[in-house]
């Protein structure tokens, strides 16, 4: 039920941008089987990009290099991150009478699927911004991040797509200073199984991140991040050796710090000039012409 008619733009755009766990130390478990993490954050320059229009009726057009995995029973449109944020926003707009009209939405999908850097969870949150921006609604922030926990633990850290330090499963976020850096995304496009990769760890009660710098100091991070993990690498090289081979082929290329993002399999290198990134890439690139190879920036702090 649509219970006010106000409808603040016609068409509104969003990028949701690639996530990056530059960092992500396993430090316990839930009663109820989730890993709690501590993991350092950032978000690429570059993701999906989404629209949301006004309409007579609700869609959704799926186009982009990536477009075609998200279709039937994987992701297709009940199952889509994107439907679901939509019907969850709508039903919280419902209760406290605001306004919420049928909307188009075309995703360009440019981020490889399941791949550790969280396309779908960005997805979601993208919807989430979007629609409100559409619809002209207006949410305790609160409440949207109880929206955005419900769609997935990646969500809430996606709304604001900022640098930051995650705990809990996702829940806790704590903004950080983090400059921005020259990036080269790199995956040899072959799935790996989230549950899996959690299943196969031996041992979850590492020790949490410890000593982030207070200020945006390039070399300072540069330098604290090389002292961390992504304790989920191990058993997702183990199950995928080409995750090892992509770390390995980032190491050649000389970036400053490399390591697997999430559950894997995509792995990040940042670098410290833009020239060096570049040619990183073009390498990358040549090398291994079938693996996915994103050269692009990770965005800045507060
Ligand atoms: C590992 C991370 C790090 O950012 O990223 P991705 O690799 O997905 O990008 C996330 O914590 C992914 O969280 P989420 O998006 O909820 O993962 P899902 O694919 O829904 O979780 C699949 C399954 O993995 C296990 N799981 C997930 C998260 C967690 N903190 N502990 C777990 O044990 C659970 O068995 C869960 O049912
Ligand atoms: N819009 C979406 N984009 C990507 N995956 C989606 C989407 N909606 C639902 N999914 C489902 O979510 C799962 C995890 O996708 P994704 O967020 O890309 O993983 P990861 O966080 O490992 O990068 C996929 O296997 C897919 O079936």
């Amino acid at each position: 039920m649509t219970t006010s008619t106000a409808v603040s733009a016609g068409r509104v755009e969003e990028t949701a941008s690639a996530k990056i766990n530059l960092a992500l130390h396993v430090t316990g478990r839930r009663e109820d089987g989730y890993h709690l993490l501590d993991t350092l954050v950032t978000f690429a320059e570059d993701g999906d990009e989404l629209s949301f229009e006004a309409a007579a009726a609700d869609s959704l057009a799926i186009s982009g290099r990536f477009g075609p995995l998200l279709s039937g029973n994987n992701a297709g449109e009940a199952d889509n991150l994107i439907i679901r944020a939509r019907d969850l926003l709508r039903a919280t707009l419902d209760d406290t009478g605001q306004y919420h009209g049928p909307v188009a939405i075309t995703l360009e999908k440019n981020l490889p699927v399941a791949s550790g850097i969280g396309g779908g969870s960005a997805d979601a949150a993208a919807t989430l911004r979007g629609l409100m921006r559409l619809w002209g609604s207006e949410l305790p922030s609160a409440t949207l991040m109880h929206i955005a926990l419900k769609l997935g633990a990646d969500v809430p850290m996606c709304l604001s797509s900022v640098p930051l330090r995650a705990r809990g499963i996702g829940e806790e976020l704590q903004p950080v200073d983090l400059p921005g850096y020259p990036m080269v995304l790199l995956n040899p496009l072959k799935p790996v199984s989230t549950p899996e990769i959690f299943r196969r760890l031996d041992k979850r009660d590492n020790a949490a991140i410890d000593g982030l710098p207070a200020e945006a100091d390039e070399t300072a991070w540069l330098a604290a991040m090389r002292g961390l993990r992504n304790d989920l690498q191990g058993p997702a090289a183990a199950l995928e050796p080409e995750i090892a081979e992509a770390c390995d082929l980032l190491r050649q290329s000389e970036a400053e710090v490399f390591r697997m993002s999430g559950s894997g399999a995509t792995c990040f290198g940042l670098y410290k000039t833009e020239a060096a990134a570049l040619k990183a890439a073009l390498a990358l690139s040549a090398f291994r012409p079938n693996w996915y190879v994103l050269l692009t920036r990770s965005v800045a702090g507060a």
